[in-house]
């Protein structure tokens, strides 16, 4: 694995703050009729507060796996993670307090049908027993901070692909998560409605200062989106490369026509290409 340290990078001062997750030597195995896959092996990555990583890389490089077992969803077969220092797997158990830090946005937004938008958004502080006047009020502000004021009492069916998953990234701030893990959140929207969300996504983050490890297909949108990308390559799937995007922040559109972006972009998918 290498970490490049470009200049111009942004430089973080995490000071002797615990870092929000520590990965170490995290490995996970599937046993299948056919054998056993490595599916992500000798993972290391350590993220602070307020970063905003990127997992790139082929299909089945791994990346959906280890945001599982960031997320709590999926085991280790080795290794630790940590958030906020604390470890989140012992003898393959999920710490239950420790996942409670945790929000996630995956590519389907699986809002539920039957309740409106300001009753999704709330639904993570309804099982925790908030009471029903600050859940609304926590829905509220939530459903202005993700641009969906006007359809606060529409259904799912109503809104648009990007409108629902403005209502996922709500749910998922709900509890105020000390992680966000977000699994290809705009794979499923076009183009131009992805451009907008990850605008709209860079501003929430900036505005809750969140931390956020964010899984895509697209070179463009990590760049566009992250302080680091790490890029991964299969069979087991491993870390290849740590690469700190440095443009300053927030970033405009503009951006992914500027040389100095499209030369990132290109390093990176040369690197992908060499993957096959
Ligand atoms: N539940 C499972 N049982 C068996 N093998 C699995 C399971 N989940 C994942 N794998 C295997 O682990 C490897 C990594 O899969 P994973 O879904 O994490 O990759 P990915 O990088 O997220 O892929 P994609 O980009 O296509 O979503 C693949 O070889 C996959 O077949």
């Amino acid at each position: 694995m290498r970490e490049d340290t470009t200049a111009g990078l942004a430089v973080r001062d995490a000071g002797a703050e615990t870092p929000r997750l520590s990965i170490t030597d995290v490995g996970r195995d599937f046993h299948t009729r056919n054998g056993v896959t490595h599916a992500v092996s000798g993972i290391n990555l350590t993220i602070q507060r307020g970063e905003f990583v990127a997992l790139i890389g082929r299909s089945g490089c791994g990346k959906t796996t280890l945001l599982r077992a960031i997320g709590g969803l999926l085991s280790p077969t080795t290794g630790t993670i940590e958030v906020d220092g604390k470890a989140l797997w012992s003898d393959q158990r999920v710490d239950s307090s420790a996942v409670t830090k945790l929000g996630f946005v995956f590519q389907e937004a699986n809002l539920f049908p039957w309740f409106n938008v300001i009753d999704n958004i709330a639904l993570p502080l309804k099982l925790r027993g908030a009471g029903k006047a600050a859940r609304r009020a926590r829905a509220e502000e939530l459903a202005e901070l993700v641009g969906l004021t006007g359809f606060e009492r529409s259904y799912p069916r109503e809104l648009s692909g990007g409108m629902r998953q403005r209502a996922a990234i709500a749910r998922a701030l709900s509890t105020e998560p000390e992680l966000l893990l977000m699994d290809e959140p705009f794979g499923a929207l076009d183009a131009l409605t992805r451009e907008r969300m990850n605008l709209e996504l860079q501003r929430i983050v900036l505005e809750t200062a969140s931390t956020v490890v964010f899984v895509t297909h697209d070179i463009p949108e990590a760049v566009f989106l992250a302080d680091r990308v790490v890029q991964m390559t299969p069979r087991p799937g491993r870390i290849n490369k740590i690469l700190p995007v440095g443009f300053d922040k927030p970033r405009d559109v503009n951006l992914q026509t500027t040389t100095e972006f499209n030369e990132v972009v290109r390093a990176l998918r040369v690197e992908l290409d060499e993957d096959e």
